[in-house]
């Protein structure tokens, strides 16, 4: 039996320790520059669930951890987060993302791969999801070979009443269409950047096309500084400008977009205004060095209260 419970955002996303080096510029073939290291710090997946945890809202990580030094940076987070693990952990540990960072606040990543995108089917089909609950996936995941499947297939098995968002992520391009094609069509909430969903909607035909792939989500592309563009699944689009802010770091500012919109859209804001208050975080967390970088829910109440 389930007993009633507040509703839930679950992100399947791979969660890596990113190690930041700063550096005037991305160096030549066979180059050699000096830069600055900001330490390790918690990133990929966790970004958006933090994103999530920090408005209030019961958030989890259905992705896998290890048993190693990284996978124990990211428990202290979860703790300090509030964030809850649905899965079991494996023998090894999750990889690392450097992640070069220029002055612009553009990010470059390399990473190296460990446990993190290797869902268990009987860790997955344990969770006992409800109407009002949300899951999230990513391209990286949707792509990768050893967690695909397996993600795409309990993704593909949710009851209808819960909520899908699905981030395009950088690897699209990688999805074949048999997989990408029934997520799209399954989508509540489809996001990406300016060059995802332009490629995205290139690969199918051009942008009607695009909306007849998922016709029951609320597209929304995120354009930097300029905010994001929605489109209903009942036609138009809206846009809704964003905050300008000093960029130091870009590094996850999207995944706390994405976090923040669908806790609007939990909380039963139009998403206009759900756009408007995620478009707000977006440009705070520009504004910090790091991933994982979302303000808390009465932080993003004064950035609005200001502008
Ligand atoms: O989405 C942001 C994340 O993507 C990359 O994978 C890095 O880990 C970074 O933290």
């Amino acid at each position: 039996m389930t007993l009633h419970r507040p509703s839930c955002f679950i992100s399947t996303g791979s969660v890596l320790i990113d190690l930041p080096l700063h550096v005037t510029r991305i160096p030549a073939p066979g180059g050699a520059i000096t830069g600055t290291s900001s330490g390790p710090a918690v990133g990929g997946g966790y970004t958006v669930v933090s994103a999530v945890a920090r408005q209030g809202l019961p958030a989890a990580l259905a992705a896998t951890l290890g048993t190693g030094p990284n996978s124990a940076l990211v428990r202290q987070a979860m703790r300090l987060d509030h964030v809850e693990l649905l899965v079991e952990e494996l023998v090894g540990d999750i990889g690392t993302c450097t992640t070069l960072i220029e002055p612009s606040g553009r990010r470059t990543f390399v990473t190296t791969e460990g446990v993190e995108a290797e869902p268990q089917r009987e860790d997955l089909e344990r969770i006992d999801l409800m109407a009002g609950d949300w899951v999230y996936a990513t391209g990286y995941d949707l792509a990768h070979p050893t967690s695909c499947p397996v993600l795409v297939e309990w993704l593909l098995s949710m009851p209808s009443e819960a909520g899908f968002v699905m981030d395009l992520g950088p690897v699209q391009p990688d999805i074949s269409d048999a997989i990408l094609m029934p997520l799209l069509r399954r989508c509540t909430l489809l996001t990406g950047n300016d060059l995802e969903m332009t490629r995205l909607a290139s690969r199918l035909g051009g942008p009607d096309a695009l909306r007849r792939a998922c016709p029951e989500a609320l597209v929304v592309r995120r354009t930097g500084f300029r905010g994001c563009v929605l489109w209903p699944s009942d036609g138009g689009s809206i846009e809704v400008p964003g905050f300008v802010r000093t960029v130091v770091d870009t590094t996850g500012a999207g995944d706390t977009h994405t976090g923040v919109l669908v806790v609007g859209l939990m909380d039963g804001l139009e998403p206009m205004m759900a756009a408007r208050r995620a478009n707000a975080a977006a440009a705070e967390a520009v504004a910090r060095m790091g991933p994982a970088q979302a303000p808390r829910r009465e932080e993003i109440d004064a950035l609005l209260a200001l502008a």
